[in-house]
Formats: structure tokens, C-alpha cells, sequence
């Protein structure tokens, strides 16, 4: 037992920070591990911790037991001086002194636990959105990247982080993992997650309670601030002009700032040109729909998290009909699990998923029509929809028809010749050529790249 947490220890020590290690691990310890029931106890200070541990750190430390005592293991923890009297392991340093027995050995003081939690409460950080959690691919892992970057030197690597994208597709959980990582290295760092949304009302109560001085206090005095969805500025004046004032005292501080949008700083509509320069003057990163296979990734992985048991051939069926965003993938877990629990089917087949999903699919399937796109497009354009049929050729109308041949391909069962006949009667050529030369462009130009997963958002509801 103790052996095995010496090594447990050591191992965990090779993948994580040293504050994490000195933070969260080193005040653990193991009480004793049950022989028939396969169950290793451990014993966290205090609630905060046993909570973040358990949410964090029990999937390595079971893999880890697993390994060592060569069957499956389950850890089990709880609070210190509620059980059994503890089997204290300090460190996995080779030579170092055994331990005195007693209570929780702590590692390098962390910040007391009521202070911690006290912390951890005024952050509005989510502790369930961790990078550990968050499933990367093609679509997210320069943001990914990037944002554990900050959270390794926040202030100074990229100040301030500007992460953007389509709805769903995981800006919140990504800056609130950044938050959640900072929080547990226990330095102590003042952290705010905050909504567009609640910034304005903050603005609007300060003004009420005549209290601007105190709102500034607040938020210039942060390490992080973790703003969210920063379009709901858009025509917030006063919002936007303390927001400047706060963006820069903490930039001039190296405090780390991160903003989430909908759309990159250029295109923001409604927000004073001067903020629209900071937002871009640190690290500007896209997060992308997430593509097939990434799509499968997740299922698999928020099934397995929540004990669903999911065969790859269902999750291919879901992940080819739901194509937007990870929030809708992760409904449609949820409507095939609760349904299949209700129906007595223990295992999820396509059958279920079909039965399951009906409404969801048909909707998915349905929506889509090739005069949908031609009007989506030309309102997102602003041409006349008679322009998609139309022979005329200037440059602001061929590219938009262009355009919507392309989604027209890539979001309808259509043949080539089919489109064709609805773009006023075209050529399968024409078609074919609008289809590659925008998928081509798509890959090279960020704006065109950002226009069309807009109007692709948009077509999918
Ligand atoms: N790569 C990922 N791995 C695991 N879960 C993800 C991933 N991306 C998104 N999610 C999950 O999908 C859901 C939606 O993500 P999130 O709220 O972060 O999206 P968003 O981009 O902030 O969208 P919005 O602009 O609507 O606020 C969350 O439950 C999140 O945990």
C-alpha cells in the first residue's frame, strides 16, 4: 500500500505541474486498500479538496492502482479524520524520511482551504470544464494549445487570448479550464469568469449604486479575467468604455485577460474601434466545427464519462447526422440514453438512435434546401436572391452564387446537374468548378474560411 503510493505518486509527479503535485496530491493519503472489494481509500483536508480530486484526479490514480495491483480498482475518497487512522506517504522522493503519522501531510502550504474555496466560488468557474475533458482534434487544438499556454504564463505569452467560433463548439469550456488550472496550481491568483451579459449588468449597477470606483477596484484588481461571448457589447457604450479602462490597467499589470466572440474582432459589429484594436493585438484563435471523426471522439468520450455504453458504429451514425456543434452532440447523448433507459434496451444499436432521434434528424435532414441556401446566402451578402439564377457575372454576385453551389453540395443530397438546373439552368461544370474553387479558397482565406461556417451555422438552425 504504501509502496504503491510512493509510486503513484512518482508517476503522477512525471505528468503534472509541480504546484498541481504540492496542491492537490501531496495532501492525500492513502488509508487502506480493501483485498475482496478491490477499493483503495484516500483522505482528502477538506471538502474543496476531496471534491477537485475526485472530479480530476481519480481517473489517473484508479488507471494507476489498476496497473499496480494488476485487477480493476476503485478509489474511493474521503474526508480526513472521519474513518480510519492514516498510513501517511509524503512524497515520492527516493531518499526521502518516512513520514511522522498523524493527520493530512501537506506539501508546500497551499492557500488555506476556506480561502480557497472562498475563491473558487467568487471565479464563477465551472470545476467540470477542465482541459482533461476536453476532447482535441483538427478544429480546436491550435486554441487548445494556445490556451494552455496562457495558463502555464498567464500575462505574458498572449494578452489578451481572443478565442472565436460558432455556437457550442467549446470557447466557454476551453477558458474556463484555463481558469480551473490556474485556480489549482493554489497561488492564490484572482480569477473571474464572467458573461458579456453580466459585465453590462455590472456596469448598470454600478451606475445605479453610484459606484464606479468600486467596480473598477474589482476588476482591475484581477489576475484573469475570463470575458465571455464579448459581442453582447455591441451598441453598450458605458460597457464598453469601462471595459477599456479595465482591459488596460490588467494588460499594463501582465494580468491575463481572454475574451470569447462569435465572430473574430474585425467583424465585431457595434464595438468602438479602439477595443476592437486591443482585442487584436494579443493572440487571435478560431475554434472550428469539429469534423467527423472528432465528432465520434466525443460521443465515445462523454458516453464513457457518463457510463453509457456506446458502439463506434452508433456513434458514426450520430456524429454523420449531427453536424453542427458539440452542444447538439451532446443532447442527442442524452435523448438516445434517456430513451433507450426507458425502453428497457440495454444496448444502444442505430435502430434506437434512429427511434430516438427522429425529431432531431428530421430537422437535421429536412432544413436544408437548396433555396434555403440561396436566400441564406444572399440576405448574408446582401444581393437579391434573383441573382442566384441569374446570368449576370460581376464579381459581388458570382462569388456569392459561388458560394451558395458549394454549401448547396456539401449540405443537400443534389447532384451536380440537379444544382445546376437550380442556379438558373447551369451547367454541371459550372457547378462543379464554383465547388472547388470555394473549397479551395476556403482552406487559404480565414475570412471566407469564418463566412461560410456562419452561413452553415445558420442553415443548420
Ligand atoms: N472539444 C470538446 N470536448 C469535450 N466537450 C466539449 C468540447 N467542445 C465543446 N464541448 C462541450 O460542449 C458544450 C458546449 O460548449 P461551450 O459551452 O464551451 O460552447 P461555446 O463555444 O462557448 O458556445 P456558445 O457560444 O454558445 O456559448 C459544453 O458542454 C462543452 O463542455
Amino acid at each position: 500500500m504504501k509502496d504503491f503510493w510512493q509510486t503513484c505518486v512518482q508517476r503522477l509527479e512525471q505528468d503534472l505541474p509541480p504546484q498541481q503535485i504540492s496542491a492537490w496530491i501531496r495532501p492525500l493519503v492513502p488509508l487502506a486498500f480493501d483485498e475482496t472489494q478491490a477499493v483503495l481509500r484516500v483522505s482528502a483536508p477538506n471538502r474543496f479538496k476531496l471534491d477537485w480530486v475526485r472530479k480530476n484526479f481519480s481517473h489517473k490514480i484508479e488507471t494507476l492502482a489498476t496497473e499496480w495491483y494488476e485487477r480493476p480498482v476503485q478509489v474511493s475518497f474521503e474526508l480526513a479524520g472521519a474513518g480510519a487512522r492514516a498510513v501517511p506517504v509524503r512524497t515520492a522522493t527516493p531518499n526521502a524520511a518516512p513520514a511522522p503519522t498523524g493527520p493530512a501531510v501537506t506539501g508546500a502550504p497551499a492557500a488555506p482551504a476556506a480561502v480557497e474555496q472562498v475563491m473558487h466560488d467568487r471565479s464563477r468557474l465551472n470545476t467540470d470544464l477542465t482541459f482533461d475533458n476536453f476532447v482535441t482534434g483538427k478544429a480546436n487544438q491550435l486554441a487548445r494549445a494556445a490556451a494552455l499556454q496562457v495558463a502555464e504564463n498567464p500575462g505574458v505569452s498572449y494578452n489578451p487570448l481572443f478565442l472565436y467560433g460558432g455556437v457550442g463548439l467549446g470557447k466557454t469550456h476551453l477558458i474556463h479550464a484555463i481558469g480551473n488550472t490556474l485556480l489549482a496550481n493554489g497561488t492564490g491568483t484572482r480569477v473571474r469568469y464572467v458573461h458579456a451579459d453580466q459585465y453590462v449588468s455590472d456596469v448598470v449597477k454600478a451606475y445605479q449604486r453610484k459606484a464606479f470606483d468600486e467596480f473598477k477596484r474589482y476588476y482591475h484588481s484581477l489576475d484573469l479575467l475570463l470575458i465571455d461571448d464579448i459581442q453582447f457589447f455591441a451598441g453598450k457604450n458605458r460597457t464598453q468604455e469601462e471595459f477599456f479602462y479595465a482591459f488596460e490597467a490588467m494588460v499594463a499589470q501582465r494580468k491575463q485577460i481572454i475574451i470569447t466572440s462569435d465572430t473574430y474582432p474585425k467583424e465585431l459589429a457595434n464595438i468602438d474601434s479602439r477595443l476592437i484594436s486591443r482585442f487584436d493585438s494579443g493572440l487571435t484563435v478560431a475554434i472550428e466545427p469539429p469534423e467527423l471523426e472528432m465528432r465520434v471522439a466525443i460521443l465515445l468520450h462523454k458516453a464513457h464519462t457518463e457510463g453509457v455504453t456506446m458502439p463506434e458504429e452508433v456513434a458514426f451514425f450520430i456524429a454523420k447526422h449531427l453536424r453542427s456543434n458539440v452542444r447538439e452532440l451532446e443532447g442527442a447523448l442524452r435523448k438516445v440514453s434517456a430513451y433507450a433507459r426507458f425502453h428497457g434496451r440495454e444496448v444502444l444499436t442505430v435502430d434506437v438512435c434512429k427511434d430516438a432521434l427522429k425529431d432531431l434528424l428530421s430537422v437535421s435532414n429536412g432544413q436544408i434546401t437548396v433555396e434555403n441556401i440561396q436566400k441564406t446566402v444572399a440576405d448574408f451578402y446582401k444581393i437579391k436572391v434573383a441573382d442566384m439564377y441569374s446570368k449576370r457575372r460581376p464579381a459581388n454576385i458570382a462569388m456569392p452564387r459561388q458560394v451558395a453551389m458549394y454549401l448547396a453540395k456539401e449540405l443537400t443530397q443534389k447532384s451536380l446537374p440537379e444544382i445546376g438546373d437550380l442556379f438558373g439552368g447551369r451547367d454541371h461544370t459550372t457547378v462543379l468548378h464554383a465547388v472547388r474553387k470555394i473549397s479551395d479558397a476556403r482552406s487559404k482565406q480565414t475570412e471566407l474560411n469564418h463566412a461560410l461556417h456562419v452561413l452553415e451555422q445558420t442553415l443548420k438552425g
